[in-house]
C-alpha cells in the first residue's frame, strides 16, 4: 500500500500543481458536470421515517447514493469529528509522517489507498483508522491524544449503529423480514462487522484545474457513510454510466446535518445486482481545505458474501458467486474496477 516518503511534497505549502499531480484533460473532463436538477436531484431520506424502507431502496436501485437525515447522530459530534481530523490535518508534514502507514498495514497516514491504481499523484492526504486511534495518534501526539480518541472512538460506536439501521432498512425494501434477515445469517454477523473511518483531507490547490481529489471508484464494502464538512463541494457521482451517451458526474454538496450513504460493492453481490455501487470521485478546488470522514463497513473476514437466496427467482441463477471482503479486496488489488465482473456468473 503506498504511503508517503520524507520526501513527500507538501500539497499544503504548493504554489503550483508539479506534473507528478497533473492529471490528463482527458481524464479530468471524460464526462460532463450536470447542473443539478430534478433528474438528478440525490434524494433526501427522513431514515427515521415509517416510509424510509421503500424510499431506501428505490435510491439505492437507481442513484447508489443518497442523503440520511434523521439519523440521529449529535450535530455537535459532527463537529467534532471534522474539528479534530482538521486539527490533525493541519500539523506539519513531519508530524503527521510519524503516523505514516506501514506497508501491508491499513491503518496511518498516506496517500488514498487506490493510488497505486492511477499513473498520476491525488490532491489529498489520508489518515485511515481501522483499530484503536490511538495506535496512529499516539505516534504523533504523545500526551494531547485523549480528545482525538474520544471523538473518534464515539463517533465509529455511532457510525456502526447508523450502518445497522440503513442495512435492516435496505434489506427490508428487498421484501426480507427480520426473521429472514436472520435466518440469512447477516445481520447476526454484523454484530462483529470489520469498519474504518477514513479522514480525507483536500487541502486548497493553486490550479484545481489540473488536479484531482479522489479519482473515480466505487466503495468495496457494504456500504459507506461519509459526511463532508459544511462550506466545501468536492464529492460527485456518475450517473446514467450504464446508458450509452448520457453519462455525467453530478455534484454531491454539504447538506447541513444529513451523511452521504454510498452503496459499496459487497451490497451489489447481496442483493444480486438490485442496489448498484455508485462510482465517485472528488474534486479540488482553490480555496477551501476540504475534510471528509468516511466510515466503511463490511462482514467479519470470515463471512461468504453471495446473493441473498430469496432474491433469486424461480428458475433464476445468482449473479454473483460469493465471497469473503478479504478475497474481494484481493481481486480488486489485482483488476481495481473490473473486481466487481470477475465475480459475476454467466447467466444460465
Ligand atoms: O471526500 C469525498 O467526498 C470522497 C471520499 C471517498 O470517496 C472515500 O473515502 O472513499
Ligand atoms: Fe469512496
Amino acid at each position: 500500500m503506498p504511503s508517503l516518503s520524507h520526501d513527500a511534497f507538501d500539497l499544503h505549502s504548493a504554489d503550483q500543481v508539479p506534473d507528478s499531480y497533473s492529471w490528463p484533460s482527458s481524464f479530468l473532463h471524460d464526462h460532463p458536470v450536470s447542473a443539478p436538477d430534478a433528474v438528478d436531484s440525490i434524494p433526501v431520506i427522513d431514515i427515521s421515517s415509517p416510509s424510509a424502507a421503500s424510499l431506501v431502496g428505490a435510491a439505492c436501485r437507481s442513484f447508489g447514493v443518497f442523503y440520511a437525515t434523521g439519523h440521529g447522530v449529535p450535530s455537535d459530534l459532527l463537529r467534532d469529528v471534522e474539528a479534530q481530523a482538521r486539527r490533525l490535518f493541519s500539523l506539519p508534514l513531519h508530524r503527521k509522517l510519524l503516523a505514516a502507514r506501514l506497508p501491508g498495514f491499513l491503518s496511518g497516514y498516506g496517500r488514498p489507498p487506490l493510488s497505486s491504481f492511477f499513473p498520476k499523484l491525488m490532491w489529498s492526504e489520508g489518515f485511515t483508522l481501522a483499530g484503536d486511534p490511538l495506535d496512529v495518534s499516539g505516534n504523533i501526539w504523545s500526551h494531547d491524544h485523549s480528545l482525538f480518541c474520544e471523538v473518534m472512538e464515539k463517533y465509529k460506536r455511532w457510525m456502526k449503529r447508523v450502518a445497522e439501521k440503513l442495512l435492516n432498512l435496505m434489506l427490508h425494501s428487498m421484501g426480507l423480514d427480520d426473521e429472514m434477515t436472520d435466518r440469512a445469517g447477516f445481520m447476526k454477523e454484523m454484530i462483529l462487522a470489520v469498519d474504518a473511518l477514513q479522514l480525507n483531507s483536500y487541502p486548497p490547490c493553486p490550479e484545481p484545474e489540473k488536479a484531482m481529489g479522489m479519482a473515480p471508484h466505487t466503495d468495496s464494502g457494504l456500504l459507506t457513510v461519509l459526511h463532508q464538512n459544511g462550506g466545501a463541494r468536492g464529492l460527485q457521482i456518475l450517473r446514467g454510466e450504464n446508458v450509452s451517451g448520457t453519462a455525467r458526474w453530478v455534484a454531491v454538496p454539504p447538506l447541513a446535518g444529513a451523511l452521504v450513504i454510498h452503496v459499496g460493492d459487497l451490497l451489489q453481490i447481496l442483493s444480486n445486482g438490485r442496489f448498484r455501487s455508485v462510482r465517485h470521485r472528488a474534486v479540488v478546488n482553490a480555496a477551501e481545505h476540504r475534510i471528509s470522514v468516511a466510515y466503511i463497513i463490511g462482514p467479519p473476514g470470515h463471512v461468504k458474501v453471495g446473493p441473498i437466496r430469496r432474491l433469486i427467482k424461480a428458475g433464476q441463477s445468482p449473479m454473483y458467486r460469493s465471497v469473503t471482503w478479504p478475497e474481494y479486496l484481493a481481486i480488486r488489488a489485482r483488476l481495481f474496477d473490473k473486481a466487481i465482473q470477475c465475480v459475476e456468473l454467466p447467466a444460465k
